[in-house]
């Protein structure tokens, strides 16, 4: 499973943002083609994002290339970045599965021979695409993950943003099931003011709860605190080495289920234990082996 916690867009225009974006520990950085990126810098943009991927050390962070949608400039940047070998493309404003489609048959047609599939991750922000996210998710093994924007979905639906998220929170209920549906991850949308950091963490918890695997990110400073979030905590960790000691103890005595703290554990409580042990040994919050 690829970490994708933070996804740190960096303005593809901007050479210095775009020189840096490896120092800060993202699980995934955005070069940004699209809306951070003016129409008439959009052929400067390309050129420079092609440059940063071909020269700049992003270290362990996924490279993901943000491109415009397909009525626009989607062909232009698929033919620049997909040879520069981006390990991902994020797909703006995707409506539906020909659209996903549409872009896997460009990629491929683009592909040198040898080279590492580049994955998609397809942006749902209009009412449509979150009518058709399941399909989109399906719609080609490329696709290892749906993401949510908030603003352009708000904008279209004519509904106020607010801090608390009532007016997204079907919508981002709708991309964790499909996701999940499809056996994907799911990310959710920027939290825009980057001054707000208590507002940050509460609105990254709401996420989490809900079952989001990270958060699309627009400012180094929200990185931590969005990590610290879906990390698992020394808690939890406690908490799921003692499930999986208890079902292994029920299971050499003949039995399929558990108690622990007067709690019944069973199958999907086990699931839920070995999520969280996977994740935190992958993040080296636990020793290798151990259990
Ligand atoms: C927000 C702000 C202006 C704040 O500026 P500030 O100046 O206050 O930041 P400071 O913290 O003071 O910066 C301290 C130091 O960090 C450097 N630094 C800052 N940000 C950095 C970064 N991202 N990457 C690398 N470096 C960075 C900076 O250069 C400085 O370096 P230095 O001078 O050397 O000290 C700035 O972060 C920024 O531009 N972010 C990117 C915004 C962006 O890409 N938006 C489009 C994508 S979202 C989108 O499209 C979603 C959606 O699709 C979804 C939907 O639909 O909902 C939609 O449609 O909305
Ligand atoms: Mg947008």
């Amino acid at each position: 499973m690829d970490l994708r916690r933070t996804m740190l867009f960096m303005p593809g225009n901007n050479p210095g943002m775009l020189q840096n974006g490896g120092v800060f520990g993202a699980d995934a950085l955005i070069l940004d083609l699209e809306d951070a990126v003016a129409p008439q810098e959009k052929d400067a943009a390309r050129l420079l994002v092609a440059q940063a991927l071909r020269t700049v050390d992003y270290s362990t962070s996924e490279k993901v290339v943000r491109i415009n949608p397909l009525d626009t400039f989607a062909r232009e940047d698929i033919e620049a970045i997909v040879p520069c070998c981006p390990d991902a493309l994020l797909v703006p404003k995707v409506e539906c599965p020909e659209n996903i489609g549409e872009v896997a048959r460009l990629v491929a047609a683009t592909e040198r021979s040898g080279q590492e599939p580049v994955k998609l991750i397809a942006l749902l922000e209009t009412p449509r695409g979150i009518a058709e996210a399941y399909q989109i998710a399906r719609a080609d093994k490329r696709v290892v993950a749906l993401a949510f924007g908030a603003e352009d979905y708000t904008a279209s639906l004519g509904a106020k943003r607010t801090k608390e998220g009532t007016e997204i929170y079907s919508a981002r209920a709708i991309v964790v099931n499909s996701a999940a549906a499809a056996g994907i991850q799911s990310i959710d949308t920027p939290f825009t003011d980057v001054n707000d950091r208590e507002g940050l963490i509460a609105d990254t918890q709401l996420a989490k709860q809900l079952g989001f695997k990270g958060k699309l990110t627009i400012n180094p400073r929200q990185i931590e605190d969005i990590h610290n979030v879906f990390n698992p905590t020394q808690h939890d960790i406690v908490w799921a080495e003692r499930i999986i000691k208890a079902i292994r103890k029920a299971e050499a005595e003949g039995s399929g289920v558990a108690s622990l703290d007067g709690k019944m554990v069973d199958a999907p409580i086990v699931a839920r234990a070995e999520r969280i042990l996977y994740l935190a040994r992958l993040l080296g919050l636990v020793e290798e082996g151990l259990l």
